[in-house]
């Protein structure tokens, strides 16, 4: 069984959306737009809103460690990465507003990555009476929900072009396990780092410019279950 699950699941049976997609020697752009949303560890039931021990996989170990990393500096010492919704949005795509109320722990914050093309972030109040206010979200940004906020109606209204493309900064592009102290998810840094510098050779680093150039990537990161749960 695929780990993850994706829309596009629904509608056809994909075995690698990314491979897929350049399968033949062309980018095939029709089903590269197609992808809109794929969930991670416990998936989220779009229709019931509600998570369940059957509908669940192992969380990405390297957003389990990238959220931990986050969690640690910004002083929430118990958080833990349980499911997430990553986003794809293209030049004309909207999400509209609603509030994230589907974990059983809704105390513990939730952490907002996004990447690639910027975008219009609105943040309200808890009903809808409350006037949004406009945040610009750019790549490399990081969204974090906390306390109040929450639980707050938001919505991203519009995708803006990125005035700069932070994606291409080639000082980072070299990454050695030597850097990397201690790890808590990932068992084998090496083989980490390993694919991670395959990824930024030059053919599939220039597939990933071409799909970076018009898109954002949101990964939406939430804790589900309260500190002493075990399962829901
Ligand atoms: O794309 C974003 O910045 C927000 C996504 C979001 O609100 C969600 O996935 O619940
Ligand atoms: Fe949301």
């Amino acid at each position: 069984m695929k780990p993850n699950k994706l829309n596009i699941d629904i509608e056809m049976n994909v075995e690698d959306w990314w491979v897929e997609c350049f399968k033949n020697s062309e980018c095939d752009r029709q089903l590269q737009k197609k992808l809109r949303w794929t969930t991670l560890g416990y998936h989220h039931n779009w229709d019931t809103k509600v998570y369940t021990e059957q509908n669940k996989s192992l969380f990405p170990l390297d957003l389990a460690e990238l959220s931990d990393i986050l969690a640690k500096y910004l002083g929430y010492s118990n958080f833990k990465a349980e499911a997430a919704i990553v986003n794809y949005y293209h030049m004309n795509s909207t999400l509209s507003a609603h509030t994230d109320h589907s974990e059983v722990n809704l105390e513990a914050p939730l952490f907002s990555f996004s990447f690639g093309q910027s975008a219009i972030f609105l943040i309200g109040g808890q009903d809808k009476s409350l006037e949004p206010s406009a945040i610009l979200i750019k790549s490399g940004d990081i969204v974090v929900m906390s306390k109040k906020a929450r639980l707050c109606y938001h919505a991203v209204p519009k995708i803006l072009p990125s005035a700069e493309s932070p994606w291409e900064e080639t000082e980072i592009s070299n990454v050695s396990s030597n850097s990397i102290s201690s790890f808590k998810y990932i068992s084998q840094p090496e083989e980490f780092v390993g694919t991670m510098n395959e990824n930024i050779d030059n053919e599939k680093w220039n597939r990933f410019r071409n799909y970076i150039q018009e898109s954002r990537i949101n990964m939406n990161v939430r804790q589900v279950l309260n500190e002493n749960q075990n399962s829901i």
